[in-house]
């Protein structure tokens, strides 16, 4: 039976963006298409603009995935879409400007990974997004450190960039199913072999794991390998861990036991992970805030 074609009541259709928004600079050339920094006419607020071609209604329909959980997942940790137009054959979505970037050009901008402290934080606020998307029935599936974005005020933010194009480590994602395996549980990639696991909200709980090792180290483990390569290591070796885990305390190496479990039914929920001593106490921004404002100095020197 066709399925009716419900029209997004989230995307204003033929209305013309820029009788509200002007766009005021540029945020880099993502996968599919440009992303704009945009200020609202009004209210003077800035947000991120990305502009997508629709070239058919299939086209329009992947992309309503995006708009239909941007519009129902309103969280202080996940990004929120101020609104959608559908407007000259294009598709502008317009989400709240994070004003600090996302956390891995942090790292690489500084030259430097996190502090013990930064994790705590960044990680506490990640698994209160997880506890929300994953309570809404939405598994993010792309967690790494390019997708946790975080605002002056040091609140930091889930995203999800589809892949961007500029880093050559990926493993072509629209069409086809593979994202940056990198950051892949086991079991997502026997689901893209064989294509008949089905996986579930677990996946984001091992991703969660590598990217603490990726805010501890820059890097992901088996970052030097060719993507290819690393489908099949990840399979075949045991779960990875921290470097050096002496440099670290005892909370955050048991916290990633509990993450990157082989077997997805060891593996904590968020839910339990918020309860975790690594995360439970005594953690605040500041230590991140620290960060942003170094990051933003090194800016400013230039
Ligand atoms: C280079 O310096 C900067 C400085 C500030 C920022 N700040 C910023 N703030 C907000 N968004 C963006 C952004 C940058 C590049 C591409 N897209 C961006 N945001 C964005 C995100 C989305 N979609 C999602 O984040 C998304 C899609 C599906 C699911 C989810 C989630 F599961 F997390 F809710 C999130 C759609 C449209 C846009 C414009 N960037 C970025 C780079």
């Amino acid at each position: 039976a066709s399925k009716k074609k419900g029209i997004n009541p989230n995307i204003k259709r033929d209305i013309d963006p820029f009788q509200f928004w002007d766009i005021i600079g540029e945020l880099g050339d993502g996968a599919f298409g440009k992303v704009y920094k945009a200020q609202h006419k009004e209210t003077r607020i800035l947000a991120a603009l990305k502009q997508v071609e629709i070239k058919s209604e299939e086209d329009l329909e992947d992309f309503a995935v995006e708009i239909d959980i941007l519009s129902v997942c309103h969280h202080k940790n996940v990004v929120g879409l101020h609104e959608a137009f559908y407007h000259d054959g294009k598709l502008w979505m317009f989400l709240e400007f994070c004003g600090a970037g996302a956390l891995d050009s942090m790292m690489v901008d500084l030259e430097k990974p996190l502090s013990e402290d930064q994790i705590k934080y960044v990680c506490r606020e990640m698994c209160e997004a997880l506890v929300y998307l994953h309570n809404n029935r939405v598994i993010h599936r792309d967690l790494k450190a390019g997708n946790v974005l975080l605002t002056m005020d040091g609140d930091v933010k889930l995203a999800d960039f589809g892949v961007s194009a500029k880093n050559s480590k990926t493993l072509q994602r629209r069409d086809s199913f593979i994202g940056t395996p990198y950051w892949m549980a086991p079991e997502v990639i026997l689901c893209e072999t064989l294509k008949d696991v089905p996986y579930d909200y677990r996946a984001d709980i091992w991703s969660l794991g590598i990217t603490l090792i990726e805010f501890a180290q820059i890097e992901p483990p088996n970052h030097d390998m060719h993507p290819m390569r690393v489908l099949i290591k990840i399979q075949k070796s045991s779960a990875p861990g921290l470097n050096f885990p002496s440099r670290w305390s005892k909370n955050f190496n048991d916290f990633l036991l509990r993450c990157l479990n082989k077997d997805p039914n060891q593996r904590s929920s968020a839910q339990e992970l918020l309860e975790h001593p690594f995360i439970k106490n005594n953690v605040d921004k500041k230590a991140l805030m620290e960060l942003i404002s170094e990051a933003k100095a090194e800016v400013m020197e230039i």
